[in-house]
């Protein structure tokens, strides 16, 4: 067997994904997991031809907080984003690498992700989504964010950084280039991160992987 390139995302000698052992090994040891180029090419262009063919119609702008609290908040973020139901081929190819993805985490670190949601996003130039975290500790079922970028050539003077920032102190943080075929991964409630303005059309995914929050009385993940 030929060994696999993190590129390409085939199978390695011992018949793990060496981009899924990454993220898991990441994960563990710093709770974040930074991966260029990593996801698989035939699926970034998919996803991407896709994003290209949807009508701006089928994107809205984006909330903030959650059910109750769920606001239209312009000055924390401006972008659009269109949620990603499985129902075109990029989708559901999409979905399905995302389970593959799932199914990995919980065998190695015993995670019990349950489900997983996710939407395209695009920010227009001048978009941002400022410092934010994506679960509050305690009612977190929001477990694991990943984020993954679909836009060709980007240049350092285009922007649009995601900014990782280690706790809540750190003000510095890790910058991401959101360069075609990156896959980010961290711990949704340990790491408060930001999205600087973008000077061109910024476009990628971001998913949440969730545990079981249903109770007798509430199903879980509402509509
Ligand atoms: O697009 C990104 O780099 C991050 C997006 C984000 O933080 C979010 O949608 O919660
Ligand atoms: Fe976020």
């Amino acid at each position: 067997m030929t060994a696999l390139t993190l590129a390409d995302g085939r199978f390695d000698d011992s018949g793990h994904l060496v981009l899924f052992e990454n993220i898991s090994r990441d994960l563990l040891h710093k709770g974040y997991s930074i991966n260029p180029f990593a996801l698989p090419l035939g699926l970034a262009e998919n996803l991407l031809e896709h994003l290209q063919q949807m009508p701006e119609v089928a994107f809205s702008a984006a909330g903030v907080g959650r059910q109750q609290d769920y606001s239209l908040n312009g000055f924390v973020r401006s972008n659009q984003i269109a949620w990603i139901e499985g129902n075109s081929d990029a989708g559901a190819q999409w979905l399905q690498w995302v389970k593959g993805l799932q199914t990995y985490l919980n065998r190695r670190l015993f995670l019990g992700l349950f489900s997983f949601e996710s939407h395209f996003a695009h920010y227009a130039s001048g978009d941002f989504y400022k410092r934010h975290v994506d679960a509050f500790k305690g009612q977190a079922n929001r477990v694991i964010s990943l984020i993954v970028y679909l836009n060709r050539d980007w240049n350092p003077a285009d922007g649009g950084e995601l900014v990782i920032y280690q706790d809540s102190t750190d003000w510095e943080g890790i910058r991401v280039t959101p360069a075609f075929g990156t896959v980010v991964a961290f711990i949704s409630e340990d790491f408060p991160h930001e999205v600087l303005p973008a000077r061109r059309d910024r476009y990628s995914i971001a998913g949440w992987y969730r545990l079981n929050g249903s109770q007798p009385d509430r199903i879980d993940p509402p509509n």
